[in-house]
């Protein structure tokens, strides 16, 4: 199958008095229908490489194609779901004013529209708050408005930066089991960044690591665990332990330059990459807390 993205090379350095160069060479390409999490220390790059792919800002290198084609400006078919959704709502507009806003500026017939917005929001479980404001829902009803609003255009695909960092746990597994069902139904291609190791592995179907600023690719992990997905059955198997373990493990080290193993491989050879691991590394990789939190070595050594 063609790939929809690719992304070869791509470099960002920010210029000014504070100069940084936070992507150092990504190259990775994602076929249509995939769900790509990725993962990298904090401060690496990610959103920066998210905003490079979304033509947010120009990146200093490289290329990026969807469809075949070079990216120049915004691609009419992506869409982007930010983590503060406080900020990505228009207060002043009904819920259904957020969602059909994309809409508008797309010629859509107003019956079209009315009924996009009605059937996207059936999606996300947001029927019969299509009158309620933003500042009358909780923070995870918000978050599903802004990916109804971010799914009304049907993009190909999906960008989210760390869409469920800012609403607690049972509202994230919520809205994680609702980007299944929604990729299952419409087959989008999603890009995902995030901090959390068991949320990358748990809706992956392969999981990218960068590494420390200048982020560049040092694993490209395929999740074996299937289409059907559960947040108590899946995030126990053998399977899931094993690659959060492996993940934790590269962030934990800081994630180097180099990828683990040495192979030189980029992650365009996408779905064989797994390295083996005995049992005692497995164990000895077992960690308090997945998440790649500020102050972890890895943070450290991008600081
Ligand atoms: N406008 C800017 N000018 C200079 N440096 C910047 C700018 N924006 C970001 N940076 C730096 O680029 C690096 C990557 O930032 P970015 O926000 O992409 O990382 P991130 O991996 O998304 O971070 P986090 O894990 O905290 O969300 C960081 O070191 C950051 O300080």
């Amino acid at each position: 199958m063609p790939s929809m993205l690719e992304v070869s090379d791509l470099e960002h350095t920010y210029t000014g008095q504070q100069e940084h160069t936070a992507i150092g060479g990504v190259t990775f390409d994602v076929r249509a229908g995939q769900l790509t999490c990725i993962v990298g220390p904090s401060g690496c790059g990610k959103s920066t490489l998210l905003r490079c792919l979304a033509s947010l800002i120009r990146p200093s290198g490289g290329e990026v194609r969807m469809h075949g084609e070079p990216v120049r400006g915004v691609p009419e078919d992506l869409a982007v779901v930010f983590q503060d959704y406080g900020r990505s709502l228009f207060p002043w507009m009904s819920v259904r004013g957020n969602v059909e806003f994309p809409l508008r500026s797309g010629n859509v017939p107003k019956e079209r529209r009315r009924e996009r917005v009605r059937q996207t929001l059936e999606w996300v479980g947001l029927s019969g708050a299509e009158r309620k404001y933003p500042w009358q829902l909780s923070g995870g009803m918000q978050q599903r408005v802004a990916i109804a609003r971010a799914l009304a255009c049907r993009p190909a695909l999906l960008l989210m930066d760390e869409p469920f960092a800012s609403v607690d746990a049972q509202t994230r597994f919520e809205l994680e089991d609702l980007l299944l069902r929604v990729r299952a139904e419409q087959d989008t291609t999603i890009l995902l960044v995030t901090h959390d190791i068991d949320e990358s592995v748990y809706l992956g179907d392969r999981v990218l690591v960068l590494s420390e600023t200048p982020a560049t690719v040092v694993a490209d992990l395929p999740v074996d665990l299937g289409n059907e997905r559960d947040q108590i059955g899946t995030r126990e198997s053998e399977t899931f332990v094993h690659l959060r373990g492996e993940i934790a493990r590269m962030l934990r080290g800081g994630g180097g330059h180099e990828r683990p193993g040495g192979t030189g491989t980029t992650a365009r050879d996408t779905g064989s990459e797994t390295e083996s691991t005995s049992e005692d590394e497995r164990a000895d990789a077992e960690p308090e807390s997945l998440q790649v939190e500020q102050g972890s070595p890895a943070r450290e050594a991008a600081e």
